[in-house]
């Protein structure tokens, strides 16, 4: 069997923790590198006490690439970083499975075109917890009959972004069956800047950061006399490995970006 060759771009992170485990965990998938912001040439079992793999570090993307023959590049870092290793990686030809959060419209297009014209595969999913990718397809559902919605995302507090890129992705899919409608009072006044959150569209997006959150989202639809409330917790980051390993497996397959893990589950 020929293993998939996988480097991790934030390895001692919550999520690239988590990914090194489940790595650990599967026969078909080979660590051969990972990508930190320090301990160039360490091995990652020597400064991390969670895992026995012993791929070699490295903290430049093209000396990485360069030097290790890889198939895939999962990179769980930072948007400044997670973009300029999206991009590195595509340009040789390593596919980029990508959980980091918080690129902006021009990047995620920038992405597009450049995958398209390399022919190589991209997954880029802003959450990878298979019950969250069901929460944003309800929601979609739920906009056709329901206009009136507002999305309120929890996280940890030690999270870069705002709104998540949960929260972003369902405003998109909403968007795409609802008419933009402002919604609440028509003369509404905010006394308190922010007081009712991002506006999409006309739709409100609320992000609330707290220790003890890991990610909690509930997309709350309002109707007269009813509401539905849609809602998912991640209240472990294991909950997102099942959607990692499945990206990893598809993107082998792609010669084009992918946005969203709903466009690769059957
Ligand atoms: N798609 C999903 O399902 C999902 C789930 C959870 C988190 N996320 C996203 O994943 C990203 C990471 O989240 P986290 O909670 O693990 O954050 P974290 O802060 O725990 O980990 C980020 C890691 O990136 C490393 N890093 C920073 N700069 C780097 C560089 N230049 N090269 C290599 N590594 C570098 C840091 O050392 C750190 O260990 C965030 O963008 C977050 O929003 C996505
Ligand atoms: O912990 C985070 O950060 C997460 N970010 C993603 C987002 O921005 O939607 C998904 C869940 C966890």
């Amino acid at each position: 069997m020929n293993k998939i060759r996988v480097v991790v771009a934030g390895p001692r992170g919550k999520m690239g923790s988590e990914a090194l485990k489940m790595i650990e965990r599967q026969d078909d998938l080979e660590l051969v590198a990972c990508l930190d912001h320090k301990f160039e040439g360490r091995k990652i079992n020597e400064v991390a006490d969670f895992t026995s793999l012993d791929a070699i570090i490295f903290t430049d993307i093209q000396d990485c690439l360069d030097n290790v023959q890889a198939d895939v590049l999962i990179d769980l870092t930072t948007p400044e970083y997670g973009y300029l290793h999206t991009k590195t990686a595509i340009e040789n030809g390593v596919r980029p499975v990508v959980g980091t959060t918080g690129f902006t419209e021009d990047q995620l297009d920038e992405l597009t075109e450049l995958s398209e014209e390399k022919g190589i595969g991209v997954i880029i999913a802003p959450n990878f917890a298979l019950g969250a990718v069901l929460m944003m397809q309800f929601a979609k559902w739920a906009a056709k009959y329901f206009p009136d919605v507002e999305i309120i995302e929890k996280h940890h507090d030690n999270k870069l972004d705002a709104p998540s890129g949960t929260a972003v992705k369902t405003a998109q899919l909403i968007k795409e069956v609802r008419e933009p409608k402002k919604q609440g009072h028509p003369e509404e006044k905010e006394t308190i800047e922010g007081a009712r959150g991002a506006d999409v569209d006309g739709m409100r997006i609320h992000s609330m950061r707290l220790p003890g959150l890991v990610a909690h989202q509930e997309v709350v639809f309002g109707a007269k006399g009813e509401n539905l409330t849609i809602k998912h917790d991640s209240f472990h980051r294991e909950s997102f490995m099942t959607g990692v390993k499945l990206a990893v497996d598809q993107v082998m397959k792609l010669d084009l970006l992918v946005y969203g893990l709903e466009n690769i589950l059957e």
